[in-house]
């Protein structure tokens, strides 16, 4: 991973991580990959599978009860770990699904350089919208993150999605392994184009994206 400040001399200077806004102390965090052991991943896997089961079950109230009471004893050892944006574990392991974020799709990378960046991965059921379908606010976390990695990898400096166009083409399916690909189409001063398509196996396109990134002036957060 290409370090930031590289790619944007004025990379330490967006914006201000300590609270006004406008001002142009801190800047973004450095994202440095973060070294992690497999029990990590094994977490971050029963969590998704918690998340999986919250959304597909209807609980008895004892059970539900119980239920809270793990969830809290969870909180309380997780809380003392609480570190700043930029040092948490979270984003920052490229191999794991969704780089090792709950957050983001839990898809692997397979091929990230300047040509492109590809990712495979399913839809699992806490993404369900509607009739067995992901919902469709779901693609455009894909894609945005998606893009924010092509234009890393371009060598773009810090830049913000201005606006993000999707076309559904046909319903996505959940627990279907899926590929979405996406490279930068043209540079214009600031400005960055990308486009992107997510497709089944067979190469079925599901929806297709085009997308603009600005690059951030000083000061912009
Ligand atoms: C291991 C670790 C790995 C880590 C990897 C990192 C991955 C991270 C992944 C995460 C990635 C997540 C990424 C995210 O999710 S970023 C989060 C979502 N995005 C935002 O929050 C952005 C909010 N918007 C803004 O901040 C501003 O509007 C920006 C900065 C975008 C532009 O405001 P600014 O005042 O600076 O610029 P300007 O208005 O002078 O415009 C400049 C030019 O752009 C053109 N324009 C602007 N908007 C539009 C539009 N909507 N349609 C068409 N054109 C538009 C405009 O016409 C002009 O063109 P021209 O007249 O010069 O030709």
């Amino acid at each position: 991973m290409t370090d930031p400040k590289q790619l944007d001399r004025d990379y330490d200077h967006h914006g201000d991580r300590s609270g006004a806004r406008g001002t142009t102390r801190g800047g973004f965090p450095r994202f440095v990959p973060a070294k992690v052991g497999p029990e990590y991943g094994q977490l971050l896997e029963a969590l998704r599978t918690v998340q999986d089961l919250a959304v597909s079950t209807s609980l008895p109230a004892e059970v539900a009860e119980a239920a809270a009471g793990k969830a809290r004893e969870l909180i309380e050892l997780l809380t003392p770990h609480v570190v700043a944006e930029g040092r948490q574990t979270a984003g920052r392991v490229p191999r794991l699904p969704g780089r090792g974020s709950l957050l983001l799709m839990p898809w692997i990378i397979e091929k990230i350089d300047a040509d492109g960046v590809r990712s495979r991965g399913m839809f699992r059921r806490f993404h369900l919208g509607g009739n067995s379908a992901a919902h469709g606010g779901t693609l455009p976390l894909l894609f945005d993150d998606l893009f924010g990695l092509i234009q890393h990898a371009y060598g773009r400096p810090i830049s913000r999605t201005a606006y993000l166009h999707i076309d559904y083409r046909k319903v996505t399916p959940l627990n279907t392994e899926l590929i979405v690909e996406g490279a930068v189409d043209r540079v214009e001063g600031r400005k960055t184009f990308i486009n992107a398509r997510l497709t089944d196996l067979d190469g079925n396109l599901l929806a297709d994206c085009e997308a603009l990134m600005v690059q951030l002036l000083p000061g912009q957060q």
